[in-house]
């Protein structure tokens, strides 16, 4: 690296450093004030306001077309309110902000896809660059960057598959590594949208525990999209339920219950709960 490239290399950290620490000092990870949000001239909700504190495990549900996703597109700047004010890590949002990791929405990765898990995961850290990294990297940096990976397909589970190519590896072992790959760059706040979905039942709740578990090690704030809560009862210290344009947020037992659910949903739903605390839904199969 040249002595110019080097100094500009030193600003630009030196930049990144001090706003992620005025971020990290941010006490809520996401705040909302009246947002109404309009897709394709229909509003998909209004006037939602609620507040995510550091540290938190959130579930989203609600029913299909609800607008989870979307509210998951406007904490990564990926399309504005159509009113209120919406503040991701105390600031403005904005597209490809490093401090937040995200999971989209599954889709199955082709079987004939020859990446290895290794090379697959290091697409968290330059995915945007499709895995060429900068010319200026350091042999030092590339070692360090190979630790990180490495430690991120440990904390997972992945490391016993990590040169397999990805696309003969089952639906959990794919999950995992998109895990994986959402960790490394150790956001604050970690979005996940139905990583559950297509796993069987033992799958998912062993995803549901990992994912509690890594994100309680690296003390991040979770997000996650689910249509089931009953894999990640355990960790959910909020719930976020979109149903009727309205968003609700609160404990798993304030928002999961009939009286509450009924409310949201205009509509007699019924909430029972099994010796083991699981929970089951009656009166949504009628209709959003
Ligand atoms: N680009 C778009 N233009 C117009 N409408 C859109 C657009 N994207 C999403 N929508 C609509 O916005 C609504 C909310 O979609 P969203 O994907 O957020 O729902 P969701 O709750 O995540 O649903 P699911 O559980 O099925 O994934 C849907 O009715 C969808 O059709």
């Amino acid at each position: 690296m040249t002595g110019a490239a080097e100094t500009e290399h030193a600003r630009q950290h030196a930049t990144e450093t001090t706003t992620r620490q005025k971020q990290e000092v941010c006490a809520n990870v996401l705040e909302a004030y009246g947002l109404t949000v309009r897709q394709g001239g229909r509003t998909i909700w209004r006037e939602a306001s609620f507040t995510i504190h550091t540290g938190e495990f959130v579930c989203a549900l609600g029913p299909n077309g609800a607008g989870k996703t979307t509210l998951l597109r406007l904490v990564l700047g990926l399309m504005s309110p159509a009113q209120g004010e919406i503040r991701v890590l105390g600031a403005q949002p904005r597209r490809g902000n490093p401090l937040i990791g995200y999971v989209p929405q599954r889709r199955t990765l082709d079987a004939h896809l020859r990446v290895c898990a290794r090379d697959f995961v290091m697409l968290g850290l330059d995915g945007h660059k499709w895995g060429i990294a900068s010319p200026f990297v350091t042999q030092q940096q590339r070692q360090a960057r190979r630790e990180l990976v490495e430690a991120a397909c440990e904390a997972v589970g992945a490391t016993g598959y990590i040169n397999r190519p990805v696309g003969q590896l089952s639906g959990g072992e794919q999950q995992r590594l998109l895990l994986a790959q959402a960790i490394l760059g150790q956001p604050r706040l970690l979005l996940l949208d139905e990583p559950l979905a297509s796993l069987d039942i033992r799958n998912q709740y062993a995803i549901a525990r990992l994912v509690g578990k890594v994100t309680q090690e690296r003390q991040m704030t979770v997000l996650l999209v689910t249509h089931d809560i009953n894999p990640l009862l355990s960790m959910t210290q909020q719930v976020l339920y979109i149903a009727q344009k309205q968003i609700a947020l609160g404990t798993p037992e304030e928002i999961i219950s009939t009286e509450r659910l009924s409310r949201l949903y205009r509509a007699p739903v019924e909430v029972m709960r099994d010796s083991r605390g699981r929970v089951l839904v009656s009166g949504l199969e009628l209709g959003r």
